[in-house]
């Protein structure tokens, strides 16, 4: 892991300020602040289209927001991509599974971008998902479960402190989901950050669990 102790600053880690949003003419929030520390987990929540995955983005710096700005480390975000980049790990709803990789050779190559990891640690993480014994198989022959797993097996192999993870709990089943909230919690606890979507209600969550209803702040 990442030495949590380079995370304690003055300043929080990740700011929201004064943020909005607006897509295809729409506003979809705005003036909205918030704050992230080491150690903790914030829940987006709110309707299908409020602006939850645009948000999730906008904080992992992969979109510019309409007005307001996303400070790293009480710094604007704008300058400072490839500093968020070394402290993040990024887990989109789409999963980014390759389906005619295997799934070693998947989460070799996404690895790869971050920190290189071999092959026993990714056989290690492989079986921290349940997916011992389909180290080798091609994705597109796994179901969509199976397939998330995949994706999630990076959580046991990036170091990177903060975690933005759009719609994790899909496909999962009921094992899958106490799995991963245990995890998530723990990776908290540990004085990592958690910032994600569900339409899943949490049930396994760190005392610093926040949530932040879109919904209710359509603009
Ligand atoms: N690439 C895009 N270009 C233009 N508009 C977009 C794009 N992606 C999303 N939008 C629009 O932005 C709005 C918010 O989308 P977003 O995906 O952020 O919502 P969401 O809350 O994550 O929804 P869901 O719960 O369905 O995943 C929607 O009205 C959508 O049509």
């Amino acid at each position: 892991m990442q030495p949590m102790d380079s995370l304690i600053v003055t300043n929080p880690f990740l700011e929201a300020v004064a943020l909005a949003c607006e897509r295809d003419w729409r506003m979809l929030f705005d003036g909205l602040d918030f704050s992230l520390s080491p150690g903790d987990m914030l829940q987006v929540v709110g309707p299908n289209g409020s602006g939850k995955t645009s948000l999730l983005r906008l904080l992992a710096g992969l979109m510019q927001p309409t007005a307001g700005e996303v400070r790293l480390k009480g710094r604007s975000l704008e300058r400072q991509r490839g500093e968020l980049a070394r402290h993040l790990l990024w887990i989109g709803h789409a999963a980014g599974i390759k389906g005619l990789l295997t799934a070693e050779e998947n989460l070799t190559w996404l690895c790869a971008l971050h920190r290189p990891a071999g092959r026993d640690e990714i056989w290690q993480s492989l079986a921290s998902v349940g997916l011992r014994g389909f180290e080798d198989v091609p994705c597109h022959t796994l179901s969509a479960g199976q397939q998330r797993r995949v994706a999630l097996a990076r959580l046991y192999l990036d170091p990177a402190p903060l975690w933005i993870l759009d719609e994790p709990f899909t496909a999962l089943d009921k094992s899958g989901v106490a799995q991963l909230e245990r995890h998530l919690r723990e990776h908290c606890e540990r004085g990592g950050m958690v910032v994600l979507t569900t339409h899943h209600h949490l049930l396994d969550k760190p005392d610093t669990f926040r949530e932040l209803d879109l919904g209710q702040r359509a603009a």
